[in-house]
């Protein structure tokens, strides 16, 4: 995201296009069951007494960071520990938040929140032994959360911008609380969440040539849905837009530094 297009507008743009990406990657996901075992600490098997889970995300993400991944502020790798710089040369994208931004990070928050809270919410219980899927595709949804979670920065900058003589003081003082209520706009998280739920309504429908005046797109019942709509509702309100507010709060903390 370069200077030109840092707006309000823009920003919540770019929001609403990461929830195509979030709804179509829990979509895939629900096609497998939950396959527990790929998430329990693995004994032997060159994982380290890790799961295949953490093993597969640890991998891809040395994997994607060496092909230039992780550039960018709204890319956080969940492992930044084990990465090696891109051995191809990248992009230099603008920078348009504070230098500090690539260390604000909500990724462990939102690992424990995708295994223990949300996975069991959209999966069917069952093991069809398909592991290796499995993981890739959670790899997928996580890096679609955390991308998603973490564009709170540009949110949190264009705020500051747009009105720093109201951010300033509460920053000074490290006032989170009144922060969290100067970045909050309820009426939108309620669109948000009521757009995401149609969402995962008209994504998540078999799409068919047969004419049926009943099943209209969008009028697909919930159970047909490929992932409860409601659950994506749950989903941003408990946490996408919460953690989103984390990262705007931790962000604007530290912009006066
Ligand atoms: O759109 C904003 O103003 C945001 O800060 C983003 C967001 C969200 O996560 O969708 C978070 C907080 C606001 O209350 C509304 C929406």
């Amino acid at each position: 995201m370069g200077e030109a297009e840092l707006s309000l507008a823009a920003v919540r743009d770019a929001l609403v296009r990461e929830e195509d990406s979030i709804v179509f990657a829990l979509i895939e996901r629900a096609r497998r069951p939950r396959n527990a075992p790929a998430y329990a600490p693995a004994a032997g098997g060159g994982g380290g007494g890790r799961s295949l889970a953490e093993f597969f995300v640890r991998e891809a993400e040395v994997l994607h960071a060496k092909a230039g991944h992780y550039q960018k502020p709204e890319d956080v790798p969940f492992f930044p520990q084990d990465l090696l710089s891109p051995l191809f040369p990248t992009k230099d994208y603008p920078k348009v938040l504070h230098s500090f931004a690539s260390s604000v990070s909500v990724n462990d928050a939102i690992w424990k929140m995708y295994f223990n809270k949300l996975l069991p919410l959209f999966t069917v219980d069952g093991d069809d032994g398909n592991y290796a899927e499995t993981v890739a595709l959670d790899f997928a949804c996580l890096k679609a959360l955390s991308r998603r979670i973490h564009i709170g920065k540009y949110v949190a900058e264009v705020k500051f911008k747009d009105a720093s003589q109201d951010y300033s003081p509460l920053i000074r003082a490290k006032d989170t609380k009144a922060l969290m209520n100067l970045l909050t706009f309820k009426a939108v998280e309620e669109k948000v969440k009521r757009r995401v739920e149609k969402k995962a309504r008209i994504f998540g429908q078999n799409v068919t040539l047969e004419d049926n005046a009943d099943k209209q797109e969008g009028n697909a019942g919930d159970s047909e849905c490929k992932v409860n709509p409601e659950v994506l509702s749950k989903l941003y309100d408990l946490w996408v837009m919460p953690l989103t507010k984390d990262v705007e709060v931790e962000y604007l903390l530290r912009r006066l530094d």
